[in-house]
């Protein structure tokens, strides 16, 4: 097919000349707000020089008017005359064409996202696409730009902490420790943590840079060493934000995420059956990620605004679902936003590929989950915040009850849970009359809602 495509690449010029775009749909209008909790991008890339000279043209394009549309071309054989196209439309977020610069994405897509981290909630910037869309080449200069602007002035008196792995099938590794491996675990606030990863404290860009580029080269190295020049793990940079202000609850998080190349058909017939069953595991784990996007929204935001039942996610089937459990997960506590960015090659030797991201993408466009971190509940103690705490512990610590001030200053529920229980007891202590029983008993009642809490959610 790739030859036929190529022996007709004049008639596929002449039927692009008379191509004239349908008029827009009125349904299905792309949701591109800042404030939306996934908001989905596309990015397509310029033909490269030896694609140009092998003779591949362009079948992907933005269409003019800003409207977010990408049309595809796709030559179909006929079995008698000559070749048709067959052209499709695809509505998602913005599109940014190839004499976009990765600068303009990251004012576009991550700039917005920085805000919200600094105030303690979750930021997600993921990249997907076919093998050699652009994935790593976005990704890793969207690094550069935000190594920079993170340590602007006006975040001097925060901590800034970053940790890069790898994960390739049910493995994980450590790019800052010459790729050791390590455990993904869910903590019993169902949170996600990485067991025995090497998290840098970073005080410089020159310092962030220099460590994103060695683990880059890690990551180059090991691809190397397969004899392969794609990436077929996914890479994720996570910067963990860390305000000392007190009236701030959590650390905020970003994660920024190279994912592994789904694969174009094409390429398939090249490959070994260990690079097939790769392959296989790869697309499974892409796939679980983008229905449990898309389910989770589908249960939090029903046409009527009320949410249905919670959707059942498979997030411990696989490691990249594990570290991406906050996308999806309905009990989460915190809010959580997401850049999505749908990477394609433009050839028109990918029209394959390129369908099925622009599809994922449009899936992902038309789902708009709430964000909103979990309301208060009296017996989910995570849900507190420092008022509520205070309250629970004014009436249930006992007689004399324990003082509020003195056990939880400005700490919301999960903060307090976080406090070393020696240091929960010493705090009890200062106040008049109470025991270290007294303490000890409160500090179990309290881990045990806790408990049940979560017990409850499963
Ligand atoms: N916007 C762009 N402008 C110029 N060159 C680009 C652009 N995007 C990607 N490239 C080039 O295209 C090639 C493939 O890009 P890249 O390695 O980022 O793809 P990928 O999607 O990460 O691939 P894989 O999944 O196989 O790792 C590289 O040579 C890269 O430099």
């Amino acid at each position: 097919m790739e030859q036929y495509l190529l022996d007709n690449v004049a008639r596929y010029q002449t039927l692009l000349q008379r191509f004239k775009p349908p008029p827009q749909k009125k349904t299905g209008e792309a949701k591109t707000s800042t404030n939306s909790s996934i908001v989905v991008n596309t990015r397509i890339r310029p033909l490269l020089d030896d694609e140009v000279s092998s003779g591949q043209v362009i079948a992907a394009f933005p269409r003019g008017d800003g409207s977010g549309v990408v049309d595809l071309h796709e030559l179909r054989r006929v079995v008698r005359g000559l070749p048709t196209m067959n052209s499709s439309a695809f509505k998602i977020g913005k599109v940014f064409g190839a004499d976009q610069t990765t600068e303009t994405i990251y004012n576009e897509t991550v700039q917005p996202l920085l805000p919200y981290v600094w105030e303690g909630n979750i930021g997600t910037l993921f990249a997907y696409g076919q093998t050699g869309s652009g994935k790593t080449f976005t990704v890793s200069g969207l690094e550069r730009l935000i190594a920079k602007s993170l340590f602007s002035e006006s975040l001097a008196e925060r901590k800034i902490h970053v940790c890069i792995f790898e994960l390739a099938g049910n493995s994980a590794f450590d790019l800052l420790n010459s790729r050791a491996p390590f455990m993904i675990l869910e903590d019993s606030f169902g949170d996600t943590q990485l067991v025995g990863i090497q998290e840098r404290h970073v005080q410089s860009t020159a310092e962030l840079l220099e460590i994103v580029e060695n683990a880059n080269t890690f990551r180059q190295t090991a691809s190397t060493e397969k004899n392969d020049g794609s990436s077929r793990s996914h890479a994720v940079c996570r910067i963990r934000i860390e305000n000392p202000a007190p009236e701030v609850v959590e650390d905020g998080i970003l994660y920024l995420i190279d994912l592994a190349g789904s694969e174009a058909a094409r390429d398939i017939f090249n490959h070994t059956a260990d690079r097939m069953k790769e392959t296989r595991e790869i697309n499974i784990s892409l796939s679980i990620v983008f229905r449990g996007m898309a389910d989770f929204d589908s249960a939090t935001a029903t046409a009527t605004g009320k949410p249905s039942k919670k959707p059942y996610i498979p997030f411990r089937q696989s490691m990249l679902t594990k570290v991406l459990k906050h996308l999806f997960d309905p009990d989460r506590t915190r809010g959580c936003r997401t850049s999505v960015l749908a990477c394609v090659n433009p050839s028109f030797l990918d029209t394959g590929a390129t369908k099925n991201t622009l599809r994922y993408a449009e899936m992902l466009q038309s789902s708009q989950p709430t964000g909103k971190a979990a309301s208060y509940n009296p017996s989910v103690p995570t849900t507190w915040s420092n008022k509520d705490l205070r309250t629970y512990i004014r009436i249930k610590s006992g007689n004399p009850s324990i003082s509020p001030l003195d056990l939880a200053p400005y700490e919301s529920g999960t903060q307090l849970l976080r406090v070393p229980e020696d240091e929960f007891v010493q705090r009890c202590l200062k106040s008049d009359g109470v025991t270290k029983e007294q303490a000890d008993m409160f500090y179990s009642k309290l881990w045990k809602l806790h408990i049940d809490s979560r017990r409850a959610a499963r």
